[in-house]
Parts: structure tokens; C-alpha cells; sequence
């Protein structure tokens, strides 16, 4: 039987998460306020689907089946009556997200589970307010969510055993994968290893060590070619634990440790320069398409993905 799925919230984490289940064969309604932005988001999917086309991961005949696998609509009610699952991802304000939960909780049948893309509310705040807090759970894609194989799942301890289950084994089928936290905390996991390494990037750029350019260069041909396929942990027992004894001992007391963003993206988040999406940031965006940035960015994500796929 196919699996019936929902997607409430169209903007960039779900477009990208309606295309992944529609390229595992669910059927798919992707629900938001306006037709505009379900239009938007059609295109995104259409050329999405394209690359994968072009990059010979996907037949044509594929990516048309998977496009007439998604209905759009902005009726909440229609969207997710029949839905074996609905994926959350509207903005991350808490007020919108309760008042979602309690329409669902009315329209949905019992056993749907509702699974939030959240990625800073714990599971225990999201089900605050649910009547049936047991098939609440968050699964947490990383952008662009068609891209990138990690989905971070929390469950809360009144999430039922099952839900855990057919969550897991549903990130799996649609190709991703899941990994399961044993504790609910800040951040899951994968934003906290990037904040860790974020805080310490922007340390370095303020102290004049590197530009910016050089600071990146580092981590896309260094750190980060050795990080898609040998994690920080197995790089302490490739590397030797003696040594990284020492190499910590030696080094965590020079790092950075201030409880906030940087003083460098505060004043230019005051400036009103926010990087891509206004044309400027820690670099200059002036002579670039964004655009065409993101889909080399693309290619390259989905060459990788092929890469990770392979024995
Ligand atoms: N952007 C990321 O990199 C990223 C990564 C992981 C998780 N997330 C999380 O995913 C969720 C969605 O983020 P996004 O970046 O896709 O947001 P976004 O602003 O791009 O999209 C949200 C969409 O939800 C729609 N929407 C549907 N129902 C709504 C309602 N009742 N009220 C308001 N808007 C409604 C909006 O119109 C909008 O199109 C958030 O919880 C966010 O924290 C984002």
C-alpha cells in the first residue's frame, strides 16, 4: 500500500522534504497559505528534480512520476485526512507551531504520526499543549533537505515505542539516514558540532590568524574532505588517542569560549547585511547569481551523495 504523507509548509526545508518522499513513491500533499508560494515551491521541486536528471540519478520518466505524486493544495483539512504521516515545517515561532498541532490533532486520523522539522524546540516543548502527545516525534532534515542524507530523530518519553519504530524505518525507506538521540538536548546534535566549529571560525577571522577565504579553505580541503566519510571520533582512533590526548590538553584551553554570536555577524546583521539573500555578508555577493551559487552547490552535494552511496 502506498504510503500516504504530508507536508505543511512549502518554504525551504519542505519542499525539499515533499520531493525526497515523492521520490520514494509516497504519495505526497504539500499544504501552504498560498498558491503563490505552492508554486514556488513547484518549481523548486521541477528543477531539483531536473538535476537529478541531468546527473543521471534519475530516469525522466522518474522525476515525472514523482512530480504527479504531489498534490498542492492550501486546504489544511484536505491535506492531511488521509496522511499515514504529516511533516511539519512552518517557521520556527512556538505559537504557530501549537495552533498547527491542535488542527491537526482535529483533522488527522488517530494513528498519524506528526513529526516536526524543528531546529531548536525540544520535543517536550513542541507536545506541550497536544491531546495526543504519544504520536508527537521531530525529524530533523538538513537543507537542502532532497540533498543531504542525515535526519536527526528525537522522541519524547511519552512518544509510543511504535511511532519510534515506523519512524525510523520510515526515514530508511525514503533513502535517508536516521539517526535516533538517546537524550532530547539543545541543538540535536549536528547543530551543536557546527555551532562548536562556527564559534571558533568567527574567533579566528576576528583575531586576523586568516581571511575568510583561507579560514573556508581549511575546512573544504582539509577538515571537511575527511569529514564526509571519517567522523570526529574515529578520527581520534585513526590518529592515535595518546596523541589526541595531548593535542587537547594542549589546544582546548586557546579556544574560543564566548556564549554568543560573534561581535563580526551582529554588526552586520545592524547593517542589514545578511549574506545571500540580500546580496552581501562576510563576503560580497554584488557580481554573483545567487542562483546559479546554489545549484553549482547542488551538483556538487548531489555528486557527493552518489559517492557515499557507493561500497
Ligand atoms: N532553513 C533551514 O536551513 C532549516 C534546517 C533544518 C530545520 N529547519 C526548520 O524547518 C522549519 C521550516 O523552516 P524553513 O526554513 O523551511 O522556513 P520557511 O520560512 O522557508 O518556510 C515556512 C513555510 O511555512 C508556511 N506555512 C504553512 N503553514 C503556516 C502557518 N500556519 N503559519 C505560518 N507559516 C505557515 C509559510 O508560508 C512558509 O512557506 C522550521 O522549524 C526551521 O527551524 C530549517
Amino acid at each position: 500500500m502506498t504510503t500516504r504523507a504530508a507536508v505543511i509548509g512549502s518554504g525551504v526545508m519542505g519542499h525539499g522534504i515533499a520531493q525526497v518522499y515523492a521520490m520514494a513513491g509516497y504519495s505526497v500533499s504539500l499544504y501552504d497559505l498560498k498558491d503563490e508560494l505552492l508554486g514556488k515551491a513547484r518549481q523548486a521541486i521541477e528543477r531539483s528534480l531536473s538535476l537529478q536528471v541531468r546527473e543521471d540519478v534519475l530516469t525522466e520518466q522518474a522525476k515525472q512520476e514523482a512530480l504527479a505524486r504531489i498534490t498542492l493544495t492550501t486546504n489544511l483539512q484536505e491535506a492531511v485526512a488521509d496522511a499515514d504521516l504529516i511533516t511539519e515545517a512552518i517557521p520556527e515561532v512556538i505559537d504557530l507551531k501549537w495552533t498547527l498541532f491542535e488542527q491537526l490533532e482535529a483533522y488527522a486520523k488517530p494513528d498519524a504520526i506528526i513529526a516536526s522539522n524543528t531546529s531548536t524546540f525540544s520535543i517536550g516543548r513542541l507536545i506541550e499543549k497536544a491531546k495526543t502527545p504519544q504520536r508527537f516525534i521531530i525529524t530533523h532534515f538538513f537543507n537542502p533537505a532532497q540533498l543531504v542524507p542525515l535526519v536527526e530523530i528525537v522522541r519524547h518519553e511519552k512518544t509510543s515505542e511504535d511511532v519510534v519504530q515506523k519512524t525510523v524505518e520510515w526515514i530508511k525507506q525514503i533513502g535517508k539516514s536516521p539517526v535516533l538521540l538517546k537524550k532530547d538536548v539543545p541543538g540535536f546534535i549536528a547543530n551543536r558540532l557546527q555551532t562548536a566549529l562556527m564559534r571558533e571560525a568567527f574567533s579566528l577571522l576576528a583575531s586576523g590568524v586568516a581571511d575568510a577565504h583561507e579560514i573556508d579553505t581549511v575546512m573544504k580541503d582539509g577538515i571537511g574532505f575527511r569529514w564526509a566519510f571519517v567522523g570526529p571520533i574515529e578520527t581520534a582512533d585513526f590518529g592515535g588517542l595518546d596523541t589526541w590526548q595531548r593535542v587537547m590538553d594542549n589546544l582546548a584551553p586557546e579556544l574560543d569560549k564566548s556564549e554568543a554570536a560573534p561581535a563580526i555577524i551582529r554588526k552586520l546583521v545592524e547593517k542589514g547585511d545578511l549574506g545571500t539573500k540580500t546580496g552581501a555578508g562576510i563576503y560580497s555577493y554584488a557580481d554573483t547569481s545567487v542562483d546559479d551559487r546554489l545549484q553549482k552547490r547542488d551538483e556538487q552535494f548531489l555528486r557527493l551523495a552518489k559517492q557515499k552511496r557507493e561500497p
